[in-house]
């Protein structure tokens, strides 16, 4: 279970430039809670993900995971327990090491553990069965060095490496950002499988009003640092594009030209329909 107990975060405290990018936001997602986040630039997503992944601590608040405080806890010390996945495909992945080393360092996540132990001929064989399973012939290049594979074949590693830490929670920060619409829809399809398969509680950041609504249970539209709404199952099958746009402009939001512009990107499982 993640819990948020009025988080807030601050930037430049005090000063004449000051923002407040967190205020006083509380949030439960039980365990294995698959929540997609959306919101207007500037809306405090990113933020939110950062204090839950360590990498910003915040000004006031409690973040709690399993019941374990982890408020001080810097990043490294989260890793294992949290994964992040980035918008950009080069952030979640070594470049200069090979396929299998990213997955072997990976795997030895939250363990103390050693690289040459993490190598096992059982851990290959599991590293290739995980790879195969994307369609990418990247179980054939365990030995090329990841700087080598395309924007899509990355982002792809970089979510079954994050499937491999068997992470508590899963933070995708537009983790789909940066990818063409045709490699969008095989690593969204991706997802739905990794985060059924773990089964962590999981955060969804997203501009694309469509996948936040047919993915994941839960819906929070986010506005200056606040959660403004929350939809359960039954109010996001409800729910339209149009009336998240109105529940943005509602908080006083701009709906940005992203949110405007959606693409069609239907959802597609690397096994077939959703
Ligand atoms: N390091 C920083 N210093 C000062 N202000 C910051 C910093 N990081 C974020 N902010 C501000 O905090 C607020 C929330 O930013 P955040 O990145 O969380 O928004 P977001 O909802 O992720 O936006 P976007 O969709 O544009 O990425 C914004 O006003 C932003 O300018």
């Amino acid at each position: 279970m993640l819990e948020l107990d009025e988080v807030g975060l601050v930037h430049n405290h005090r000063r004449t430039d000051e923002v407040v990018a967190l205020k006083d936001l509380s949030l439960t997602a039980p365990a294995g809670q698959f929540v997609t986040v959306i919101g207007s630039n500037g809306a405090g997503k990113s933020s939110l993900v950062r204090v839950v992944s360590g990498a910003a601590r915040p000004t006031s608040g409690r973040v709690r995971l399993c019941g374990r405080d982890m408020t001080r806890l810097p990043d490294y010390r989260r890793a294992g327990l949290v994964a992040r996945v980035f918008d950009d495909p080069r952030a979640g992945t070594a470049p200069e090491l090979s396929v299998e080393d990213n997955m072997a360092l990976a795997m030895s996540r939250g363990e103390r553990r050693t690289l040459r132990f993490a190598l096992s001929a059982k851990r290959r064989a599991l590293m290739r069965e995980r790879l195969a399973e994307l369609g990418l012939g990247l179980e054939d290049r365990l030995p090329d060095r990841v700087g080598l594979l395309s924007a899509g074949q990355r982002q792809s590693l970089t979510m079954v490496m994050a499937g491999l830490t068997r992470p508590e929670v899963l933070l995708l920060d537009e983790h789909l950002a940066a990818l063409d619409p045709g490699t969008a829809q095989r690593v969204l399809g991706l997802t739905a499988e990794l985060v059924r398969g773990v089964g962590c509680t999981t955060l969804m950041i997203t501009h694309n009003m469509d996948h936040a609504l047919a993915l994941g249970e839960r819906l929070l539209v986010m506005s200056r640092g606040r959660v403004v709404a929350d939809l359960d199952q039954r109010d996001k099958r409800a729910a339209s594009v149009a009336d998240l746009v109105e529940l943005i402009a509602g908080a006083g939001d701009t709906v940005s030209d992203r949110i405007l512009l959606r693409e069609d990107t239907p959802i597609e499982t690397t096994k077939g329909q959703q």
